[in-house]
């Protein structure tokens, strides 16, 4: 068939093509023209069909060496900024890089030859300056979003790119994160946390020597997973209730595609043509693969409906599971608006796409940096020791028996529990590397960011792994998981750790940073205060440090994608 397309195209008589076996496909064609007897246009198109394969290939290779000279003698950024030679030709590397998982420690180790500037790509750079946060990521920031977000699954506000639409967006959402909401689901997620410690209590008395080996990653996933579904879906996905329900067999289902997600975003990312293609293939995980979105926003969609449909729109209140006690989720506040902030609600389909959006936000971050702060207790002893004798301390000044639950309010204020989620979230941040911004049009011409002139549509980003392994902002043995420095350092310092803290993407004011952190602190400290309380947490052996090994596909995933670690009554 290439042969009848290129009798129009028979630009290239004077090509000679001297072997037909060279070219059985162009025979092919010669015999089908031939039935309708027109010999010259039959010897055009065997003249044609193999030179439009040899030009196409030189015009492929030609635009590489036009793109390659360009990059190189044509770039909008000084030469002399540092980083790989290869850098200033193609992504290439930096693709391969991705790849392979290890971006945060690459880029670490560029920052430590080159400083704190570096050059990663043709139109791309890292920075590790505290200095270059606000700029990039700050309130009134001229950066955007790179158009990568494009790949994360359906417009809402995590994937804006355009200011206007984000603010606007930004405005009708907000309110659902305020401390008074988030303060009103404690109930919720202290009922995702004490199941999570019958979980692995039963676990426990079900082994004959009364320890349980436990894949620590994934039960915190899974209690990040039902605490999303308890405030934001307003139903419970239900993994780690007891017995085989509906909830928990479409929650397994539900963590089945959105683990298939990351590998949509990668692939399309890498190679946007087989992400499409894949769909189109008549292989079952293929197909599965590519409708990973779809199952996800379509949870999102089955939620809300249920909700309106049990519970109305302007209810705001709803019964829990056991009946008994009225509480509020964020999807309720999301379904009526806000009155008092004269925020009108968001059209159905909007409000399913973010509540979809916000559980994928909501999942691993959170779920990742639990299972990162238990291995570091695992690893640390002498910490797990003292932080379990700050809670003995303040039930004893709270009168509080052993088996009642401490309120956030109160664990707000253990500096110990303060130190050890810090210490994690600066070390095992769960997005490490870069969030990557797009420097804009709206940029005066010659802004500054950590000392560079930076032309518009130039990638800029920060790394947080390693910002947050800076000797001058963090002390001689960065490495070292120390929650006392967050506790016992002089005011000055603490303060200089917390605004260079990067693991919620940004300053507390940036337009793009975490909305959602409160709740993940809440979260945090409600689950480390809960196990480390009732358990011994050891690892399981040496294997522990492999299976944690940092990769970054964005998002942080422990190399071994578990976290074996052993648990027994205290
Ligand atoms: C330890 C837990 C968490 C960490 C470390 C974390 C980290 C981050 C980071 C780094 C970003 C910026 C992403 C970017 O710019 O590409 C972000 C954005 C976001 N996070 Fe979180 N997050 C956590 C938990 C949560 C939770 C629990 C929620 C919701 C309940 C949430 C909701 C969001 C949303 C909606 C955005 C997008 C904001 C926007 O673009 O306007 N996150 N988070």
């Amino acid at each position: 068939m290439r042969g009848y397309h290129s009798v129009k195209t028979t630009q290239h008589p004077g090509r000679l093509c001297t072997s037909q076996a060279k070219f059985p496909c162009t025979r092919q064609s010669t015999i089908r023209l031939r039935r309708i007897g027109n010999k010259t246009m039959a010897f055009k198109v065997y003249l044609a069909a193999p030179s439009m394969a040899v030009t196409a290939t030189l015009l492929a290779i030609v635009s590489v060496i036009a793109r390659i000279i360009n990059n190189l003698l044509f770039s909008s950024l000084p030469a002399s900024l540092p980083g790989p030679f290869i850098a200033k030709i193609s992504n290439i590397w930096i693709t391969i890089v991705d790849l392979s998982g290890l971006r945060a420690q690459v880029l670490h180790r560029l920052h430590q030859k080159h400083g704190p500037v570096i050059r990663i790509g043709p139109k791309e750079l890292s920075f590790s300056d505290p200095g270059a946060i606000t700029t990039i990521y700050g309130p009134g920031t001229t950066c955007v979003k790179s158009p990568a977000y494009n790949n994360f699954g359906r417009q809402g506000m995590f994937q804006m790119q355009n200011p206007d639409q984000h603010r606007h967006r930004q405005r009708r959402v907000s309110h659902i994160f305020g401390t008074t909401s988030t303060s009103q689901v404690e109930p919720l997620v202290q009922r995702v946390v004490n199941n999570l410690v019958s979980t692995m209590q039963s676990k426990i008395e079900l082994d004959k020597e009364k320890h349980a080996v436990v894949d620590m990653l994934h039960w915190c996933r899974m209690m990040a997973l039902d605490v999303s579904g308890e405030v934001l879906m307003g139903k419970s996905f239900g993994t780690l209730e007891t017995g085989d329900t509906k909830e928990k067999r479409d929650g397994a289902r539900y963590v089945r595609h959105l683990d298939a997600t990351y590998t949509l975003v990668g692939l399309q990312s890498f190679c946007p043509p087989i992400a499409r293609l894949m769909g189109l293939l008549p292989v079952e995980r293929l197909q599965v693969l590519a409708r990973s979105w779809d199952v996800v926003y379509q949870y999102g969609e089955e939620a809300l409906r249920e909700y309106v449909k049990q519970h109305g729109r302007t209810g705001g209140e709803v019964l829990d599971t056991a009946g008994m006690k009225r509480r509020k989720t964020l999807l309720s506040k999301l379904v009526q608006g806000n009155e008092e902030l004269g925020t009108e609600p968001l059209a159905d389909d909007e409000i399913s796409v973010e509540i979809s959006n916000i559980t994928f936000a909501a999942t691993d971050t959170t779920g990742t940096t639990a299972a990162y702060a238990l291995y570091r207790l695992a690893c640390n002893k002498a910490w797990q020791d003292r932080l379990r004798e700050e809670l003995r301390q303040c039930r004893i000044r709270e009168g509080k028996p052993s088996d009642e639950d401490l309120s956030f309010a109160t664990l707000q204020s253990l500096p110990l529990l303060h130190g050890v989620v810090m210490e994690t979230l600066r070390l095992d941040s769960s997005v490490p590397s870069s969030l990557p911004r797009m420097t804009t049009r709206l940029l005066p011409p010659g802004t500054v960011i950590g000392g560079v002139t930076l032309p518009p549509g130039t990638l800029v980003s920060m790394q947080a792994y390693t910002l947050h392994r800076d000797p001058g902002i963090y002390g001689d043995n960065p490495e070292l998981f120390n929650p006392a420095r967050w506790i016992s350092g002089d005011v000055g310092s603490v303060q200089r750790m917390q605004d260079s803290l990067f693991a919620f993407g940004g300053p507390k004011e940036g337009p793009r940073t975490c909305p959602g952190q409160h709740l993940a602190l809440m979260e945090l400290k409600l689950a480390l205060a809960a196990l480390t309380w009732r358990f011994d947490i050891s690892l399981k052996g040496p294997n522990t440090h492999e299976e944690m090994e940092m990769r970054s596909y964005f998002s942080l995933v422990p190399k071994g994608h578990r976290c074996s670690l052993l648990l027994c009554n205290i």
